[in-house]
């Protein structure tokens, strides 16, 4: 039986990190500064702490400077759309990130609509989201451009494939399927109402499997060769008793007979996030500074 190749993600992700570590050595030497991301936190939700700490030790391994503000869980809207006012005016900080999702009493909206959409790194500020639908330049959400970076290093030229997005996310299914159809592909979303999944999922060369339940894409369903990049993070309990692991989207194990290559999780697509946004970070910091953005980026 042929076994599907294994896409390191992890990987990947490190050589990305690397590249941009290069670049903003570069960056550094040509201006005398270093490109800066902002990290705001809203509470104290413990999965969210753990991204924030990561995203932070990333940054300043890759030469940047992290600036993180940590705000209680009862801030209002406005005090939080006050900061965001502050970062976008501050000229040492050149992505902002607000850690989603926020409290009932703050409208997300009104918070991503509200930074500067040119330090917008995570890409979720409409004007990015209408950059990416007319095809101009501007900042792509970091999982689905991490994703989309796996697929063409596996597989080159993407055009005329059949690619299956399930999930309809703004954050991740909506703007996946705006850069598959960049790439000249055949794009179909799926969601909770697609009548017949396992059909459309059959018939697809690139499946993108966002949303969140774990192993729910079986391996029958693929076709045989297909290219499965899993999105999910699900954490579900252990065989051993009290313990828990991450899970996917898609059944890995039946997956692996019938797939020509699939990410794993963890170790796929998570790393690649953080990776991302560094890469927007100092795609950030070059475009304010007129800096030229250099290959491998
Ligand atoms: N404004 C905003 N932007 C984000 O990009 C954002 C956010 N809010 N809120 C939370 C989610 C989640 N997220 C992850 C990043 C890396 C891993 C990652 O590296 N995961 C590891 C495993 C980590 C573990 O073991 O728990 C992996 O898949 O190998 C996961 C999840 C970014 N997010």
């Amino acid at each position: 039986m042929s076994q599907a190749a294994i896409i390191d993600g992890a990987g990947f992700a490190a050589g990305l990190r690397a590249r941009v570590a290069e670049g903003v050595t570069a960056f550094r030497e040509r201006t005398g500064r270093a490109p800066g991301l902002a990290v705001v936190l809203v509470g104290e939700d413990p999965a969210s702490q753990v991204y924030v700490r990561s995203k932070g030790k990333a940054t300043a391994e890759a030469g940047m400077v992290s600036i993180e503000h940590k705000l209680p869980a009862d801030t209002s809207q406005d005090e939080l759309l006050t900061l965001v006012r502050a970062l976008n005016a501050d000229p040492a900080v050149d992505g902002i990130l607000v850690q989603l999702p926020l409290p009932p009493q703050i409208d997300e909206n009104a918070v991503i609509a509200t930074i500067d959409p040119d330090k917008d790194v995570d890409g979720f500020n409409p004007v990015n989201v209408g950059r990416l639908a007319s095809g101009l330049h501007g900042f792509v959400p970091c999982t689905p451009l991490g994703c989309l970076m796996l697929l063409k290093d596996r597989l080159g030229d993407l055009s005329g494939l059949d690619a299956v997005v399930v999930g309809r996310s703004n954050i991740v299914g909506k703007p996946m399927a705006q850069l598959l159809l960049r790439e000249s592909c055949t794009v179909t979303i799926a969601h909770s109402r697609t009548r017949d999944l396992p059909a459309v999922i059959g018939r697809a060369d690139i499946v993108v499997a966002a949303v969140g339940r774990p192993r729910m894409i079986k391996g029958d369903w693929l076709k045989p060769g297909a290219t499965v990049i899993d999105v999910g993070i699900n954490r579900v309990p252990a065989d051993e008793p009290g313990k828990t692991r991450l899970v996917g989207d898609v059944a890995f194990d039946e997956a692996l007979s019938v797939a020509g290559a699939i990410t794993p999780v963890p170790k796929g697509v998570g790393p690649m996030t953080i990776a991302v946004l560094l890469r927007n970070t100092l795609v950030s910091a070059c475009r304010r500074d007129g800096v030229p953005i250099s290959d491998g980026l």
